[in-house]
């Protein structure tokens, strides 16, 4: 049975949904991508509520969501009522746009963000990105809880992202796939400087102010929502991945797009297993518990950093 483009066929207790074009070629929810005039809408809904122009897009990762909390003047937003925006499904991450002053900075904050696993496409889960350079942000700072390839790394520690493996990307998933629209940016564009060295420098400095455990490294993503198999993180470690996580590639890709200038640092939450003899598991509720012991220094060090990037 076709009803307005949409075709039900029922087979016993099931429903298979499937959808067609005008011209009955199939499409999946990947075609049906926001187009500029769409995220201009989004823009303008959200301008009508905010009295200012925000500087700077921050994504707060699993569990940081507090980072939020800091913002003076907020004005918080929930994702349902915001059009074309998907809704987020994660513990940890609640669901709102929040507009306010972080050091006296303007600033938008995704209080909650999408993953690919939660069954968004790519360009979904960072479309907030585009809607932050629609608003006028010029800069992004992406957070993340990561695992911890690193022997280096300790639990609690912060790693500067200074660039990344687009794994995904590898087996052709990428944001920017699809028609490319110039008034976003380029169809080819470089990713070789991806994560700005004045802001890295600039971080290392604060972390050491703020008594900030800090690394340098490469961060990679996979899909999820697994964690990772023995055998896979020896893998990434191999390939040169210092953490992986879930998320932030996708959308720093899409920054880079639009020529936003990109800070990203991953929260080590726990220490990837390597070993085969290890009886302990990676789990989600210990990745929210360490965003919430870091909470004062990470709100302090995202501060001092916000403060230098206000005030260049
Ligand atoms: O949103 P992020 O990347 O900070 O969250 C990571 C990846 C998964 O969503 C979650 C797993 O615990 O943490
Ligand atoms: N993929 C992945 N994501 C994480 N997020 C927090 N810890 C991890 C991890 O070990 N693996």
């Amino acid at each position: 049975m076709t009803t307005n483009g949409v075709k039900v066929n029922g087979h016993g207790n099931t429903q298979n949904i499937e959808y067609f074009g005008d011209n009955g070629q199939h499409k999946t929810e990947d075609d049906n991508r926001s187009t500029y005039e769409s995220l201009v809408q989004t823009a303008d809904f959200l301008k009508r509520l905010v009295p200012f122009k925000p500087e700077i897009g921050i994504i707060c990762g699993s569990g940081m969501g507090s980072l939020a909390d800091a913002l003076r003047d907020k004005i918080e937003v929930p994702y349902e009522r915001i059009p074309h925006f998907p809704r987020s499904t994660v513990k940890g991450h609640a669901g709102a746009l929040v507009f306010g002053y972080l050091a006296d900075v303007p600033v938008v904050c995704m209080k909650g963000r999408f993953h690919y696993y939660e069954g968004y496409p790519l360009w979904k889960c960072s479309l907030p990105v585009r809607v932050m350079k629609l608003l006028g942000a010029s800069h992004l700072i992406a957070t993340n809880a990561a695992g911890g390839l690193n022997p280096n790394y300790r639990v609690g520690d912060v790693m500067l992202v200074k660039d990344h493996i687009n794994l995904m990307g590898f087996a052709g998933n990428n944001p920017l796939q699809g028609p490319n629209d110039e008034r976003f940016g380029p169809r080819f564009p470089p990713m070789n400087q991806a994560y700005d060295r004045d802001l890295i420098t600039a971080a290392k400095k604060v972390a050491q102010e703020v008594g900030l455990p800090i690394h340098e490294g490469v961060y990679t993503c996979l899909g999820g929502p697994n964690f990772e198999t023995v055998s896979e993180l020896r893998m990434l470690k191999m390939l040169g991945a210092d953490t992986v996580g879930m998320s932030t590639v996708h959308e720093v890709i899409t920054a880079r797009h639009c020529d936003m200038t990109v800070f990203a640092f991953s929260l080590i939450t726990n220490e990837c297993i390597t070993d085969y003899d290890c009886q302990e598991n990676p789990n989600h509720e210990e990745v929210i518990d360490v965003g919430k012991m870091r909470e004062e220094v990470l709100k302090n060090f995202v501060q001092r950093v916000v403060k230098h990037i206000g005030g260049k």
